[in-house]
């Protein structure tokens, strides 16, 4: 099942393959996401890199969105992205939830949280996310 997901989240946004990002859970109520922790991954210290946990966040929230997306609506797009990092994620691996805040006719929010292997709150992302008619 989750290999089933990986599949169609790599063929949906090709960069999560390259990201090496996987799927867990799919719903329009919450999508789940995981990134292991690499060195390949990080910034300096060990640190995994910024830029890849807004990725993760950005595809679980966009996934999201996109199972929330209103009849007659062909897709959805990032308009705003806005990341607190809140602890360092430095080994195991960090998992995105996406739940929809907010479900509009032109626009949908998303709330992502990440999470280390501990639980612990590694970051939290609110996207905004445009309906594309
Ligand atoms: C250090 C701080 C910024 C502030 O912490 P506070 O508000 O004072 O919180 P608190 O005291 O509650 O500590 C909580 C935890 O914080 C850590 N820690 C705290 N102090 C130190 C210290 N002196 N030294 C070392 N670590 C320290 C420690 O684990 C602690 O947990 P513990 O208590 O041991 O269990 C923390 O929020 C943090 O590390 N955030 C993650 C930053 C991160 O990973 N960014 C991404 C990579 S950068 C990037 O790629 C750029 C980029 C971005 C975007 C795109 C492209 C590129």
């Amino acid at each position: 099942m989750a290999d089933e997901l990986t599949a169609q989240l790599h063929a949906a946004m090709p960069f999560t393959a390259v990201l090496g990002a996987t799927a867990l859970k799919v719903g329009s109520d919450e999508v789940v996401l995981r990134l292991d922790w690499d060195a390949a991954r990080c910034t300096s210290g060990g640190l995994l890199h910024g830029g890849a946990l807004m990725a993760l966040a950005d595809a679980a929230g966009g996934w999201c969105a996109f199972l929330n997306l209103p009849d007659g609506a062909r897709g959805t797009a990032t308009v705003t992205s806005a990341t607190n990092f809140l602890r360092p994620v430095t080994a195991g691996h960090v998992e995105a939830t996406a739940r929809p805040l907010n479900v509009g006719r032109t626009v949908i929010v998303a709330d992502t949280e990440l999470r280390d292997a501990d639980g612990r709150l590694a970051a939290r992302v609110t996207q905004t996310q445009a309906v594309i008619r």
